[in-house]
């Protein structure tokens, strides 16, 4: 795109949004122009994601009227029953995110597509149902997940209720580069288009139909019922959407002995008490955990601001146990195992899904008990999809589906990851673990003990801007050509490049191909189970790095962990030729 043209129209723009143009002027360097206006923002692993700010690769009501506009004729495109049956929106806690999600209804209703729209913020699994409850067209929900606070997205959902994938992306992605005319986007006023019947407002129905199906996910009803309020819970929505239904939802059940931290339930867009609203990270619990200590709480519980990633803290003995998102998963999964061997099901009816990027451990423990494993690429709308494809196969049954970045699915009610579902279960077997004396960790321990131990870490490297972007791609395209025989004391055995489509054994020099979907990922396998994979986020401006390890004790894989790390980290400081490193 030429930037500066770009660049120069909205300059002259006679009625720009007045914040946005004092914004404009102030930019001064040409390398920040150029950053703003090169390009548009492009669908990524969950869906349209930027930063705040003037700019077609930022998010404003420019940008997402445009974004509106494609969608509409995407939808037109399907036909009159596709329009009646229309899109339902929902939004988060974030600066503009309901500014946007009604820009998104006006610009919708004006070309004659029916739109529900959320009257309130709402947590993305909540959106995700209603687009199977309603049987709507599609989905949008306006929310920049757990980003920091200067961020906002457009996650865009299937008729399945499932975030789009690859072919949808795709076809929207060709509509919406034929859409320049952002600044022009007309449409007439909200309330004009609720008067004509064009946009209905959803409120408190939508929690009561959720809250119905909600009630699908435990998996033994009597031991909520029963001694739920034995279990002493503290919650935090880190300022996002989830109070109201997890408060309902876990209350509904039985666990009644729960206390939402009050200092970030307050929907407070700039994320106040915590640099980073992500629950994969520990410092996001610093004040609960400060509550725990002195209320006494056993469990905490926390989901991202859109509430569909959840984090767990275990305290034991006052002291904290931060489990990451395998370890959750993981646990999670053991819980639904014993359930169904319980109830007497046979597991090889089932399936789950994991992405390519989550730890083997629950691999393991599922072939155990002969539950099929399907692997898919990052992003949960890949899990998802599998759900409907085992359903139109007419195969197996969704057991459960999980992502390392603390992702998780009980039932496919929802298309989506659900931290209200994840939570209410792990109340649950929290509870289960409880009556049997036994400490989640001991829990953890005895997965372990059986299958290995198996630790991940994540390393993120920062690549802003548009330079950022070359620079990312430049690197990853450097390993991808480098001869990488060993890593530290480790030989490679395979190495997968889900872009060209090769799975390569090192030894032999044979290549297999990969059944996955082309994608810029480089994995390397080693003898012992441990691997390396890196790939760009689609979501942040980084390139992210994922380590397992997996040994007969903690120690032996830790010690492991710290060698793997360290030689990888050092080989692409060489590569790089300039040290790239930062740790999350
Ligand atoms: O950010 P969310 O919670 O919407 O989640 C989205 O992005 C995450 C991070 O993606 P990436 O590694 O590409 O940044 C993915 O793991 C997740 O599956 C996807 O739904
Ligand atoms: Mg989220």
């Amino acid at each position: 795109m030429d930037w500066v043209k770009k660049y120069n129209e909205w300059m002259h723009q006679p009625d720009l949004d007045a914040r946005l143009k004092k914004e404009l002027l102030l930019i001064e360097k040409e390398s920040e122009k150029e950053d703003r206006f090169y390009d548009y923002l492009a669908f990524g692993t969950g869906g349209i994601r930027g930063q705040l700010g003037v700019g077609t690769n930022r998010m404003n009501i420019y940008t997402i009227k445009r974004t509106a506009k494609g969608l509409a004729q995407f939808i037109a495109d399907q036909g009159v029953e596709a329009m009646k049956a229309g899109v339902v929106i929902g939004y988060d806690n974030r600066y503009q995110s309901r500014e946007f999600a009604e820009w998104t209804a006006r610009v919708l209703a004006s070309a004659g597509v029916h739109v529900s729209l959320m009257a309130r913020m709402c947590p993305t699994p909540e959106l995700a149902f209603l687009v199977r409850e309603l049987h709507t067209f599609a989905g949008v929900m306006i929310t920049a997940s757990h980003n920091p606070g200067d961020y906002n997205g457009f996650k865009v959902y299937g008729n399945d209720g499932g975030q789009i994938t690859l072919e949808m992306a795709g076809e929207l992605s060709k509509l919406l580069s034929a859409i320049d005319d952002e600044l022009t986007i007309k449409a007439d006023s909200l309330i004009s288009y609720i008067l004509a019947g064009d946009v209905d407002l959803l409120d408190e129905q939508a929690d009561a139909l959720y809250l119905k199906c909600l009630a699908e996910v435990s998996q033994n009803k009597e031991l909520a019922k029963q001694a739920g309020s034995q279990l002493s819970i503290l919650y935090t929505p880190l300022h996002g959407t989830g109070e109201a239904l997890i408060t309902k939802g876990l209350a509904h059940a039985g666990f009644t002995h729960l206390t939402v931290l009050a200092s970030q339930a307050d929907g407070d867009p700039g994320f106040s008490t915590t640099t980073f609203p992500n629950p994969e990270v520990r410092t996001a619990f610093d004040l609960s955990v400060e509550t725990a200590v002195s209320d006494g709480a056993e469990l905490i519980l926390g989901t991202d601001p859109d509430s569909d990633r959840l984090g767990v803290v275990l305290m034991e003995n006052k002291v904290p146990v931060y489990l990451n998102g395998n370890q959750v998963g993981v646990l999670l999964l053991s819980y639904l195992i014993e359930e169904a061997v319980r109830q007497r099901k046979d597991l090889s009816d089932y399936f789950i899904a994991k992405t390519i990027v989550t730890s083997d451990l629950g691999k393991k423990l599922a072939e155990k008990y002969q539950l099929e494993v399907r692997e898919t690429l990052t992003g949960f709308k890949y899990i998802g999809e599998q759900i409907k494809v085992a359903e139109k196969e007419g195969s197996k049954i969704f057991l459960f589906g999980y992502e390392e970045s603390n992702g998780y699915l009980i039932k496919p009610f929802v298309r989506d990851k659900d931290a209200i579902q994840a939570a209410l279960l792990m109340a649950e077997l929290s509870l289960a673990c409880k009556q049997n004396d036994l400490t989640l960790t001991q829990k953890l321990e005895q997965i372990y003990e059986e299958f290995g131990f198996f630790l991940e870490e994540l390393d993120t490297i920062e690549f802003p801007g548009k330079i950022g972007l070359q620079k990312m791609s430049d690197l990853i395209s450097l390993i991808r050509q480098t001869p990488i025989m060993e890593i530290g004391h480790k030989k490679v055995l395979i190495k997968e490049d889900y872009l060209t489509g090769d799975k390569l054994f090192m030894a032999t020099g044979r290549t297999e191909r990969l059944e996955l979907p082309k994608s810029d990922v480089i994995k390397f396998v080693f003898q012992d189970d441990s691997w390396i994979c890196i790939r760009p986020s689609g979501t942040e401006p980084k390139c992210k790095i994922y380590y397992s390890t997996c040994a007969g004790s903690y120690e032996e894989s830790s010690t492991d962990m710290l060698a793997m790390k360290q030689s990888f980290q050092s080989l692409i400081n060489d590569l790089n030729r300039e040290p790239v490193y930062q740790t999350l």
